[in-house]
Formats: structure tokens, sequence, C-alpha cells
């Protein structure tokens, strides 16, 4: 089967900066697979992920996404560290956002929301204000709206590093479950090596200036896995070891 994404000799640079952020990276990401972009704070994983998201533009390269079109989706999903929901908006609502544009009734736009809400388990917080959920149901609202566009592509920029360690496992599990029922391709940035290897079919590594992947890791272990059991650590050890 063809890879769903496919990044060619990307480079890219912020203004004049002699040194771009990384140069000739070449990555593929297959239908269905959970992959986690590790690396040190600034080498780039974000702005990889912006390039991926369309909201910045490589200097060199291409990134090509074989998916079908079809207006009643989008290819890719977004969720970001801080959850950006719209303060003015009651959580439905801002769920529904994100189908703007898309060629679906009222109804089918009602019952997408409500799927997500569900998928979420932030069905019975529909009715509330941003400023009424804790930061995990920020976070699963984030999830919720990107997922409502049925996206064939789920981007993630350290979704999980604003919470606390306890509701950061559970949100680690929730996105397990929803990625169990929902079988989409996910690129996930984290800087935390052990979350990468409990996520994750396949760690990338990211290092150096301009950085490049300098480890590309499959993760065998069989799911469920087991936080702490010898062998996640050993990988995560090892990967840590590559940084
Ligand atoms: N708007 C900008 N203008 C110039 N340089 C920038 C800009 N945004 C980011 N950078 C630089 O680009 C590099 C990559 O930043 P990026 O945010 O992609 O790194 P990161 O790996 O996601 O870091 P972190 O884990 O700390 O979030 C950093 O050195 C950063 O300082």
């Amino acid at each position: 089967m063809a890879p769903i994404l496919n990044i060619d000799h990307l480079s890219y640079h912020y203004g004049n900066n002699s040194t771009p952020v990384f140069a000739d990276l070449d990555l593929r990401v297959e239908k269905d697979e959970f992959i986690a972009v590790v690396g040190g704070s600034g080498v780039g994983k974000s702005t990889l992920l912006r390039c991926v998201a369309g909201l910045a533009k490589a200097s060199h390269g291409t990134i090509s996404l074989n998916v079908e079109e079809n207006d009643t989706r989008r290819s890719r999903g977004i969720v970001f560290q801080d959850g950006r929901l719209m303060p003015w908006r009651r959580l439905r609502s801002n769920v529904a956002y994100g189908l703007k544009g898309l060629n679906l009734t009222a109804e089918e736009k009602q019952a997408r929301v409500n799927d997500v809400l569900k998928l979420a388990r932030l069905e019975e917080l529909a009715d509330r204000w941003p400023h009424q959920l804790s930061g995990g149901q920020v976070q699963r609202g984030g999830i919720a709206r990107a997922l409502a566009v049925k996206p064939h592509l789920l981007l993630m920029d350290e979704p999980f590093s604003a919470v606390d360690a306890i509701t950061r496992q559970h949100l680690q599990d929730q996105l397990l479950a929803i990625w169990e029922k929902t079988r989409k391709a996910v690129m996930f940035i984290t800087h935390d090596i052990e979350e990468a290897v409990y996520l994750a079919d396949r760690v990338v590594v990211l290092s150096g200036s301009p950085a490049n992947i300098v480890l590309d890791q499959r993760i065998e272990l069989a799911r469920p896995r087991r936080r702490g059991s010898d062998a996640l650590q050993k990988l995560a050890q090892d990967i840590a070891n590559t940084l």
C-alpha cells in the first residue's frame, strides 16, 4: 500500500537565517500508522508538523498526501498543545467550527459533532464553556474538534505536555482507544521519549542543526503496552542515547 504521507527532501528556513531548521528531510508515514517525532527543544519538531499541516511553507522539497479528495472530510486534523478552544464558544460549537465549508447538512454536522464528542467522552460537557472544563477536558475537546473533519492524518503537537502526569496518562490511553476505533495515521510530536514509545508504531528522532532524522525506530511491543515495563524502558533509553 502506498504511504499516506510522503515527505521528500524537505528544508525549512526561518526568514534570512543562514542555517535551515531541517534540510533534505525524507519521511514516509503509512495509512493507519502512529508515528511519534521526538527530539530536543528547538530542533524543529513543531516546524515540521506545521509544514505537514500546511501552516508553514517549506523552502525546498515536497510534502504529498496520498488521500482521496472528498468534500465531506479534510485530509488533516490538528491538535495543539493548548487545545485552542475559542473561549466565546461552547464546547459543542468549538467542535462544530471545523466543519464550516464541508459539504454536510445541518443534521449531518450535528451527528458528526455528537459522534466525536462521544469518542472523546465529552457528551455530558458539550454545552459547557471552555473555562468550565479541566485542562484534560480541553485537550479532549481539541482532539474531538480535529476528528470532526474525519481527517486521514491526525497531527498532534505536544498535545499532553500542559497537563499533570496522571491526566497525561489518561489522555494517552484515551487517544489510543480513539485510534483503535478510527484507525487513521497519526503524527505525534513529543519531547517525552517514554510517551513516544508507549504510543507509537514508530519513533522518529530529529537531531542536529540543520536537523535530520537520526533514528527511525519501529516499536514492536505488543498492545496494550505496559508503562514502566523493562522492554519499554529499554527502548526509551536506547532512543534517548541517540540524542
Ligand atoms: N518564527 C520564528 N522565527 C525564527 N526562528 C524560529 C521561529 N519559530 C521557531 N524558530 C526557531 O526554529 C527552531 C525550531 O523551532 P521548533 O519550534 O520547530 O522546535 P521544536 O523542536 O518544536 O522545539 P520545542 O520542543 O522546544 O517546542 C528553533 O531554533 C526556534 O528558535
